[in-house]
């Protein structure tokens, strides 16, 4: 054995068509290297880890068997896709992770050929490759579809949406489950019990058991594909029962990190002449960093982190995170009612459920990556009396749109909705950006629209939704810390659709909803030094307004803006609504809405972002001053 260093492959390894350019033998070296340049990046940059980890062998395998891009491979979430970007020529670029102008932490069409589908929220990836399946058949063109999509993925209904109408695409669908046992906490349902028998009662399937098992089912040539792939797929029994049911050949549980395995069967199911397969791969997240592998939550999402003890930089302290906040005030609100019960789609810790659930474990519920079932099961549960609330955060409620209109507001059932993640979230990007919400249900009939501006707002807005029985309602909270706001020891029930005078003033009136009040604060303090009153309201409520309070503020002062964190169509769009509806703005008053840009910003830093789509301090004064013909000294604009 020789004591010189190997040479280093990864540098030989910058595209799929170098990496196949080495030898079957070399790829083990070649993960090695994968996995700790992947350790090393993250590091410097945070994200997520553990999935990626788990995915090293497979990564390399797939590049390795299939014909990358020809053959698309689409990865489920893409959160796991970091080892797909190094060996997919972003290796210099993968320091950038989740930095304004940098790399995206997830797949994105726009970033590289080997990123033919977008990703980020979960369970996507069969429907889209099978998209790709049927349009390279319908135009006679070569090429396979390959989904990679997780255990916890697995457990949302657009995958068996996909999988019921795959049997179309034949061979040219293959599907990898990457069977981890988690997702972001560990999995939950039936689905995971069942992946968890086939695993544990039968031997991964190696090679040689493989080609063993083939012989003897095959053992004359059988010239119709169809019957050999039929026989061997159902002869051999392998427990996939449920996938096969669903018309696919299913080939497993295999060794997710045996290349020994996993190179050869990827070649079988590539040459193979039926199918749609789905390839059950078994692999560990945080697989090859000892940290990762010791944590509860295998490292799903990090901050930059020390390599060699796998110490993660800790924010500075600060404000509690409203999840947090949330999750205590719930546990207040359940101490005094029993019917007061939590519901995560798969979300337990970034909703602050998981705190809930040590208080009051019998009334949670994770219902798995499964938000359509999370809304109409709190429908359900509210229409039986008990007080539901649904956790889950503002761009994962879109998945979920027509149960909160169909299940919940039609029949004006009492869910609360407690919508973490609100407004723009920063690394995680556009994908994840809560910009909707308020547009999508304070349109509404019956809805309630609460914003929190700080935490203790976010607690009085619990108690209050914990008391609204006569409807659904909602209250919205952005990603991360408050202001730091003391945490009210007595909750107040806040008279629904009132909102409050934060600071008197005469000539300006700034209508904020939610967290932008710190901004509005910031703008009345630079136009009050400009000369100019101002008067800064906290609505609260988003719908129904506080009509009495807008009007009066609209026709009192010479210039109303309206700023909020989310889209067109909210807070701004139903005021200007109500200033048409009541002839408020038929006598010259200047009124301007502050909202998120018409565009799906990029990652990075919130701050930025916000200022970017001119939601700050800065630009709420440029609008004030720009609606009276001034300049930012205050002077009259010149013509
Ligand atoms: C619709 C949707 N809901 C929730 C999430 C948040 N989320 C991101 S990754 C993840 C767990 C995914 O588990 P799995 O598919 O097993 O992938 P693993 O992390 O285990 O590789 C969840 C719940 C999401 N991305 N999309
Ligand atoms: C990949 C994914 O969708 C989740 O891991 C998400 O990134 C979590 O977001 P937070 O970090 O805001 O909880
Ligand atoms: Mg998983």
């Amino acid at each position: 054995m020789s004591d010189r260093p190997a040479t280093p492959l990864l540098d030989q390894a910058r595209t799929p068509q170098e990496l196949r350019k080495l030898n079957p033998g070399q790829l083990r070296q070649l993960a090695d290297e994968l996995r700790a340049e992947m350790i090393s990046a993250v590091s410097t940059t945070g994200g997520h880890l553990g999935a990626g980890l788990g995915v090293v062998e497979l990564t390399a395998a797939l590049h390795y068997v299939f014909d990358t891009p020809n053959d698309v491979l689409i990865w489920d979430v893409g959160h796991q896709a970091y080892p797909h970007k190094i060996l997919t020529g972003r290796r210099d670029r993968i320091r950038t992770l989740r930095q304004g102008g940098g790399l995206s932490g997830f797949t994105k069409r726009s970033e590289s050929e080997y990123d033919p589908f977008g990703a980020a929220h979960s369970s996507t990836s069969i429907s889209a490759a099978l998209g790709f399946a049927v349009a390279n058949k319908l135009a006679n063109k070569p090429g396979r579809a390959i989904a990679v999509i997780g255990d916890g993925a697995m457990s949302a209904g657009m995958a068996y949406e996909a999988m019921n109408n795959a049997k179309q695409a034949g061979n040219r669908l293959i599907v990898v489950l990457n069977d981890n046992d988690m997702s972001i906490a560990p999995p939950v349902g039936a689905l995971s019990a069942y992946l968890a028998k086939i695993v544990s009662s039968r031997p991964f399937l190696s090679m040689r058991e493989f080609a063993k098992r083939l012989a003897q089912k095959f053992p004359r040539p059988i010239h119709d594909a169809a019957k050999r792939m039929d026989e061997y797929a159902r002869g051999m029994a392998t427990g996939g029962t449920l996938f096969e049911e669903l018309g696919f050949y299913y080939v497993g549980p295999v060794d997710g990190h045996n290349l020994d395995h996993l190179l050869p069967i990827l070649e079988n199911v590539r040459d193979s002449d039926h199918g749609p397969v789905l390839i059950h791969v078994v692999t560990q997240k945080g697989k090859g960093y000892a940290p990762a592998e010791a944590a509860s939550d295998k490292y799903h999402g990090v901050q930059k982190f020390d390599v060699v003890t796998g110490a993660q930089v800790k924010a500075p302290p600060g404000p509690p995170a409203y999840q947090n906040v949330f999750g205590d005030a719930l546990i207040r609100e359940a101490e005094r009612d029993s019917t007061i019960c939590a519901i995560t789609a798969a979300m337990p810790s970034g909703t602050g459920v998981d705190r809930f659930a040590k208080a009051f474990p019998d009334r949670t519920f994770d219902v798995g990556i499964a938000e359509q079932h999370a809304v109409t099961f709190a429908a359900g549960l509210a229409a039986q009396g008990m007080r539901p609330f649904c956790a889950i955060y503002s761009t994962f409620l879109q998945r979920a749109y027509d149960q909160v209109v169909h299940d919940v507001a039609i029949q004006n059932l009492p869910v609360r909705f407690a919508i973490d993640r609100a407004g723009l979230v920063g690394a995680d990007g556009s994908t994840h950006a809560g910009s909707f919400d308020i547009t999508y249900l304070a349109t509404l009939p019956n809805m309630v629209v609460m914003a929190a501006a700080d935490e203790a707002e976010l607690v009085h807005m619990t108690h209050t939704a914990a008391m609204h029985d006569s409807g659904p309602i909602a209250v919205r909270y952005p990603r991360g810390g408050g202001t730091g706001a003391a945490i009210p020891e007595v909750p107040q029930q806040l008279p629904i659709g009132k909102g409050r005078i934060v600071k008197e003033g005469k000539s300006v009136a700034i209508l904020s909803l939610g967290t932008r009040l710190e901004e509005a604060m910031k703008a009345a303090e630079q136009l009050e030094a400009l000369g100019l009153s101002t008067t800064v309201a906290d609505l609260r409520f988003a719908k129904p307004l506080d009509e009495a309070m807008i009007e009066k503020l609209l026709t009192s002062h010479e210039v109303a803006v309206t700023v909020e964190e989310g889209a067109i169509g909210g807070l701004g769009a139903h005021v200007l609504t109500f200033a048409s509806d009541h002839g408020l703005i038929d006598n010259g008053l200047k009124l301007r809405t502050l909202r998120l840009p018409d565009v799906f910003q990029d990652h990075d830093k919130p701050e930025k972002q916000y200022a970017e789509a001119g939601l700050d301090a800065e630009s709420i004064v440029g609008t004030v001053l720009a609606a009276l013909h001034r300049n930012n000294a205050g002077l009259p604009a010149r013509a």
